[in-house]
């Protein structure tokens, strides 16, 4: 080998190796070297756990709200999270008339109930003299015939005969019209009566006589007071519906309106709404409150309340409109026979009146007869007077209950209830 070859191999190796120490002094000052301080930092980090619990962040955080001020486009051009913006060739919308809804026409404030107009109502003193052209068909039938009969003179047992049949035609009953018979026969022969006028005087006589007139046919309907403490009178009213039940409470309000008092109706008819709304119609018409209950309610219970109510507020009067869609015996027992012992739970019950009609005869005195088992009925409401010739009815009822008629109705107008007084219905009935 040349020494010219060994030196240039020489001058390679010796470049070649200045080359290396040069590169290794570059390196060595571009590492990066931490204080102490960024040291602790770095080791300081949370460090990731393999074994522990994922956590868990509060579910759907809230999104931020597009920054939309920050953002750099302006250009229409939706940004992240933006909802695309509507293409500008896309179809633009033409104005059109939408018609307006009418204008709505604001409800007229609702009227203030008018205040309900009270009405008038008749005397009550002489009501059945006023009443007595009602008893007409009465009259014609049973008054006339026995004047004409008796007014004839002697008579013979034909005449008797006639006699006896029209007190039973006008359904006095075998035993009243027996009575009546033997009564009159004695006291014509006894008293030497020749004239009509004397026969009229002696028949007026028998046939009051007949109707007890000692009975006490007070309806007690006046509030117990006790010093200053005052308890309003129960008053029931029972029957079979359609004898005029309710229109007879409601009459019967107006005559202790008319008589200065305060009363409250009851409506535990609850088997027929229409009872309950007829009754609070007499009722608003005399200004006097009314109980109800719903169609259906135990009738027992609105009693009750009527009662309370009545107590409450002090009235003179509570006024029971009863049910009597019971043609049981068992059923009206239980019915009735509840009314009247949870009344009694918190007052006495003052009267109980029976509503009969007397267009009905033979039937209302079988109705008449059930009613005295369940309740002790102290008054008997004769109704419908008017429309029949049989106004004998009141006579047998008497008997047959050994309970006075108190109160006659007659004719469907609010004032057509009179109390019974025999020498006026005597003298209305023989004209
Ligand atoms: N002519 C006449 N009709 C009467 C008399 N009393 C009641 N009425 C009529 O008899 C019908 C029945 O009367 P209401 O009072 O509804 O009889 P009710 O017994 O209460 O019957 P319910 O309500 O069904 O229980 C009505 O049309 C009354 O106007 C009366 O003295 N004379």
């Amino acid at each position: 080998m040349s020494t010219t070859v060994i030196v240039i191999i020489a001058v390679v190796l010796v470049l070649l190796a200045l080359a290396l120490v040069t590169g290794v002094i570059l390196a060595k000052r571009r590492r990066v070297s931490l204080t102490d301080t960024e040291k602790k930092a770095v080791e300081d980090r949370p460090k990731y756990q393999a074994g522990g619990a994922i956590s868990l962040a509060p579910a759907k955080p809230a999104l931020p709200e597009h920054p939309v001020a920050d953002r750099t486009e302006v250009d229409g051009q939706p940004g992240v999270g933006d909802d695309a913006s509507v293409p500008r060739d896309s179809e633009k919308r033409e104005i059109v008339d939408i018609p307006l809804p009418d204008a709505v026409e604001t409800a007229p404030e609702p009227a203030a109930e008018p205040e309900p107009e009270l009405d008038e109502i008749e005397p009550t003193s002489g009501r059945l003299e006023r009443l007595r052209g009602k008893l007409a068909r009465s009259r014609s039938g049973f008054g006339q015939g026995l004047l004409g009969l008796l007014g004839a003179g002697d008579l013979d047992e034909d005449s008797w005969t006639e006699v006896e049949d029209t007190l039973l035609l006008a359904d006095l009953g075998s035993a009243t019209t027996n009575d009546i018979i033997e009564k009159l026969r004695s006291e014509l022969t006894a008293r030497g009566v020749r004239t009509p006028e004397q026969a009229r005087a002696v028949l007026r006589e028998v046939l009051v006589g007949a109707l007890h007139p000692e009975m006490d046919r007070a309806v007690r309907a006046l509030p117990h007071v006790n010093g200053d403490a005052k308890k309003p009178a129960v008053v029931l009213v029972a029957g079979v519906n359609g004898t005029g039940k309710t229109t007879t409470t409601g009459k019967l309000a107006r005559v202790l309106v008319a008589d200065g008092r305060t009363v409250l109706l009851g409506a535990a008819d609850t088997f027929r709404a229409a009872a309950a709304e007829q009754l609070a119609t007499w009722a608003s018409r005399v200004g006097a409150e009314v109980v109800r209950g719903k169609e259906g309610a135990d009738p027992a219970a609105v009693a009750f309340d009527a009662v309370k109510r009545g107590a409450e507020t002090s009235v003179d009067a509570v006024l029971v409109d009863t049910a009597g869609r019971l043609h049981t015996k068992t059923g009206l027992m239980d019915e009735l026979g509840k009314v009247k012992r949870v009344v009694e739970k918190q007052a006495e019950i003052d009267e109980v009146l029976l509503v009969l009609d007397a267009t009905t005869g033979q039937n209302g005195l079988t109705q008449a007869r059930v009613f005295r088992e369940v309740v002790d009925v102290t008054g008997i409401v004769l109704t419908k007077l008017d429309g029949t010739a049989k106004g004998g009815i009141v006579f047998q009822v008497q008997r047959e209950l050994g309970v006075p008629v108190k109160l006659v109705g007659l004719g469907e107008g609010p004032d057509d209830l009179a109390p019974f007084e025999p020498g006026a219905f005597v003298d209305a009935l023989l004209g």
